[in-house]
């Protein structure tokens, strides 16, 4: 094909008067001794002098220039907050408003109970959210700003283990709806049965960053104490692999402790029943560990500390900091040539930047005690067995948590849990007669969480109990996988990629702070701590699969073997009939006592 539109700028040059370049590129070439130049394709006609740029003042550009706000800033990059496209803003608000009434009730103490629906709005390619907890409630005062303020919340300053960090979710999801539809979000809370539920209609003012509360009253709920959320937005529902229903079946795996409801915009519901009443253990805030911070974040402290000498600072600022080794890490910062001046009774506002950085040195070079590990709470092996069964329906499970590791100061914990083997599958089973025979199964529907023997496994990543369904090649979870060496466990795996087989295999990583690689909190880090502590939890349940998949080997095995001798046993039963000249009534009975004998054998 060609391109026409490059053919008149041609020949527009061939026909060109020659321009006083071109004339002296044909000196240059005849004094070289060179053949004469033939007429060449002159260049295009000179463009006319571009006017003159014009120059604007450091005054000029400081009358444009202007504070952003946070949300303006937001409704521009919406896609860093997980709204880039219809189907995922659906799936964004119901996450952000289920893992909020999760951590909700969890933190009051409450067994949750959440119902979350999604319905049709009248416009087009419209639908209402609508998730309602049974948690504490949110107190009158607090609800704008929860609701119409991005960067507002409880979490953000504390180091503890919840599926909320940065305050800017259930604002953000409000903020897309109002986007998209000019609607308000609604909410109703009670927070507890003494006060009276109140409702309100909210939107944000993007310019400010700050709540427009339109509409507010005191209304009967049936509900002693919660929360409802209702927000209207342009999106797109839609079943598969990442879609709000796989998002609530998941969270019914990592929350055994949750009761959830669902009815989707066709009306069907599915309720997913708690297999547990125990809540997931209390955890503890922690203070960040000095191994942890930042030389601009130790300077921000330094200032804004309220203790009054060096060595309080430290000890009350961070954690696993005693005396002793408050006194270690400012020795060392003073010998520094830079930190001359410090002692632990230096007064923390007034070190000079470089004994900050002598201090941050001395504190990156003093042994200091891992952070404590009774901040986070992982779901158990127990409990991922039990989620695993629960919802998914496979041959073989197996689950493994690993002990507390640290990252950048930060604690974390792994758990791996995996299910293998379809039902209805290659699953074979020994019977208590002795007898091999395919397994059972209850469900006639392929489930969607194992994958199929030809297809690479499904990788089921949480992290703080929290599924993540988007951004899976970025993660450092999905990196774990493939990095580990699944041919040694029986399984086939191409360089590079993730293993092929009937399987699942859930990954959970708990800390007090996850590395989330962007705002929208999709896929985590690869910080090489966390890398190491993923693939060691895969290996040991991988030597268990390993070993179940070369008894599976054998057993199947031994299977085909006995189908091809059942084939002959009529065939030798006639034989050996005729061999041994046996009577009639001895006749009928020798094919039925060579199957015995065949199904009694355990060689076979
Ligand atoms: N259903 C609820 N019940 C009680 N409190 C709530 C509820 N939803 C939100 N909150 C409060 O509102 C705050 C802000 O919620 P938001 O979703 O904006 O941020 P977050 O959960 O703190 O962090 P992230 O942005 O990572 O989700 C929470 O920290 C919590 O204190």
């Amino acid at each position: 094909m060609t391109d026409d539109s490059a053919t008149p700028g041609l020949f527009d040059a061939l026909e060109a008067p020659i321009e006083a370049s071109s004339v002296s590129t044909q000196k240059k070439t005849t004094k070289r001794g060179t053949k004469a130049a033939e007429p060449k394709a002159a260049a295009p006609k000179a463009a006319a002098a571009p006017a003159p740029r014009k120059r604007r003042s450091a005054e000029d550009m400081a009358a444009t220039q202007r504070e952003i706000s946070v949300s303006e800033f937001f409704t521009k990059n919406r896609h860093l907050l997980g709204f880039d496209s219809p189907l995922k803003a659906l799936l964004t608000t119901v996450k952000e408003a289920v893992d909020n009434s999760m951590d909700a009730c969890e933190e009051a103490g409450i067994l949750p109970e959440i119902s979350v629906e999604i319905s049709a709005a009248e416009e087009e390619n419209r639908f209402r959210v609508c998730v309602e907890d049974n948690g504490p409630g949110i107190v009158r005062e607090q609800v704008g700003k929860i609701f119409g303020k991005l960067l507002y919340g409880s979490k953000f300053h504390k180091l503890s283990q919840t599926r909320g960090q940065q305050g800017i979710g259930i604002a953000a999801a409000g903020m897309y709806g109002q986007l998209t539809t000019g609607k308000s979000v609604r909410v109703v809370s009670r927070p507890g049965k003494r006060a009276k539920a109140t409702e309100f209609l909210l939107s944000i003012d993007t310019a400010k960053n700050k709540p427009e509360i339109h509409h507010e009253a005191t209304v009967e709920w049936e509900h002693g104490h919660g929360t409802r959320v209702e927000i209207e937005m342009e999106a797109k529902y839609q079943k598969g692999l990442r879609s709000v229903d796989m998002y609530l079946k998941q969270t019914a795996i990592a929350n055994p402790h949750l009761t959830l409801h669902f009815t989707d915009p066709g009306g069907e519901q599915v309720t997913y029943e708690r297999n547990t009443k125990e809540m997931p253990p209390e955890t503890v805030e922690i203070k960040p560990h000095p191994h942890g911070v930042e030389l601009g974040r130790l300077i921000a402290m330094l200032k804004s500390t309220q203790s009054r000498s060096l060595s309080a600072f430290l000890q009350d600022e961070f954690s696993r900091v005693g005396a002793k080794v408050a006194k270690d890490i400012v020795t060392k910062a003073a010998a520094a040539k830079t930190g001359q001046t410090l002692t632990v009774k230096s007064y923390p506002s007034r070190i000079a930047r470089e004994e900050a950085t002598a201090l941050h040195k001395a504190i990156n070079e003093t042994k200091i005690s891992n952070p404590s590990t009774d901040c986070i709470a992982p779901i158990g092996e127990d409990l991922v067995l039990a989620g695993l069964k629960k919802e998914i329906e496979a041959d073989f499970y197996a689950a493994s948590t690993r002990p507390p590791a640290v990252y950048r100061g930060n604690p974390f914990q792994i758990e791996v849990g995996i299910a293998y083997g379809k039902p209805g599958g290659v699953g074979l089973e020994v019977t208590d007669e002795g007898r091999i025979r395919k397994k059972a199964t209850s469900r006639d529907v392929v489930e969607d969480l194992v994958a199929g023997a030809d297809e690479p496994i499904r990788v089921l990543r949480f992290a703080n109990r929290v599924p993540l369904l988007h951004q899976q090649s970025a993660c450092a979870v999905t990196k774990g996988v493939i990095l580990t060496n699944w041919k040694s466990y029986g399984l086939t795996q191409p360089r590079g990629a993730l293993p092929i087989g009937p399987m699942a295999v859930l990954i959970h990583i708990a800390s007090v702070w996850v590395p989330f690689t962007s705002e929208s909190k999709e896929a985590i880090a690869s910080y090489p701590e966390i890398l190491k502590e993923i693939r060691l939890a895969l290996q040991d349940c991988g030597r268990k699969l390993g070993t179940y998949i070369r008894k599976g080997k054998r057993l199947k095995r031994e299977f085909d073997k006995r189908n091809y001798i059942e084939k002959y046993i009529p065939h030798i039963g006639i034989a050996l009939q005729e061999i041994l000249d046996l009577t009639n009534v001895e006749r009928d009975g020798t094919v039925e006592t060579l199957e015995d004998v065949l199904h009694k054998s355990r060689k076979f």
